[in-house]
């Protein structure tokens, strides 16, 4: 089946900033969960907007439902639900005016599946916005992300607002959303344990250039950390490294093949290493 979004080497420049998209391309198929990481700053939310088309004239290719999309294309703007990290709906309104207000904007606008995610979320319908924490306004944002009916979520830190309870909730109603093969979802997010948890594939990003996109299970089996001493480490070949950061008492390795290290180096510890440690190991460290 054909992928639910395609990126082929998009690049974007801002006017006024040094800050630049450069080629980044990766696909998130139907079915899937598709985890978008990076440092602050590096270039999620910029992605995003290309995505969704909120940010114009970029160069290279972006497929939604095997088709580009231009800004009268409602029909596949009806397919997209999407969920930011801030404000979502002007504060003066009530859940029960964003829903009359949703009705109105989305063909397959449902209320009673909107007021099932209130209820869900323990959201109180007449309540102004204002008045709800920022947890609340964030559940508020995914009940109507999700009550239009769309096959693809774009979720850009859209759980950094919640505690761990309402997180694992949250994480609950995205598996059970995409256990629909025609549905799937887009989660920026800097809480990796979140992507460990649901996320199928790990995007990463790094100063605006793609570092990898690959199947999280491919990460988890494969990529593994060695914890040398600086005389280890000056025995390993370079072509078995891709990172490696030096501590003050030891060097910790990146490998993208951490069981053929363990057989080349027999007394070598090799660790499983978490999102969090590939993500600072490419960042902070030197990458080979
Ligand atoms: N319209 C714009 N004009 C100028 N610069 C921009 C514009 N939009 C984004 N940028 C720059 O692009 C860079 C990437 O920002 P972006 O918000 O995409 O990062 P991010 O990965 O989402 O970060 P965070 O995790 O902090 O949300 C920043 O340096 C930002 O200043």
């Amino acid at each position: 089946m054909e992928n639910i979004l395609e990126l082929r080497q998009v690049s974007k420049s801002f006017p006024g900033s040094s800050f630049r998209l450069e080629d980044i391309s990766f696909s998130l198929p139907y079915g899937a969960v598709l985890g978008f990481v990076g440092e602050n700053g590096a270039g999620k939310t910029s992605t995003i907007g290309c995505i969704l088309n909120t940010i114009a004239q970029y160069d290279g290719s972006i497929k939604l439902f095997g088709k580009e999309m231009r800004d009268s294309d409602t029909d596949i703007r009806e397919r997209i639900g999407v969920v930011y990290d801030g404000d979502n709906f002007p504060s003066y309104l009530s859940a029960n005016q964003v829903s009359e207000i949703m009705a109105g904007i989305y063909r397959n606008w449902d209320k009673t599946l909107f007021r099932h995610y209130l209820e869900k979320f323990k959201l109180a319908p007449t309540q102004k916005i204002k008045q709800y924490s920022r947890g609340m306004t964030m559940k508020l944002a995914i009940a109507a992300a999700l009550s239009h009916h769309p096959q693809l979520l774009v979720l850009d830190e859209a759980t950094s607002g919640l505690d761990p309870i309402m997180r694992d909730e949250m994480l609950d109603v995205f598996l059970d959303f995409v256990q629909d093969e025609r549905h799937s979802i887009l989660l920026s997010s800097h809480i990796t344990s979140d992507l460990e948890k649901i996320a199928d594939y790990i995007t990463f990003i790094h100063n605006g250039r793609l570092i990898f996109s690959a199947l999280k299970d491919d990460l988890r089996y494969n990529y593994a950390v060695m914890r040398c001493s600086e005389n280890q480490f000056q025995a390993l070949n370079q072509e078995d490294m891709m990172a490696y950061l030096k501590r003050d008492y030891q060097v910790d390795v990146l490998l993208s093949d951490g069981k053929a290290a363990q057989r080349k180096y027999k007394d070598a510890v090799i660790d499983h290493v978490s999102i969090e440690e590939i993500m600072l190991l490419l960042i902070k460290g030197e990458r080979i």
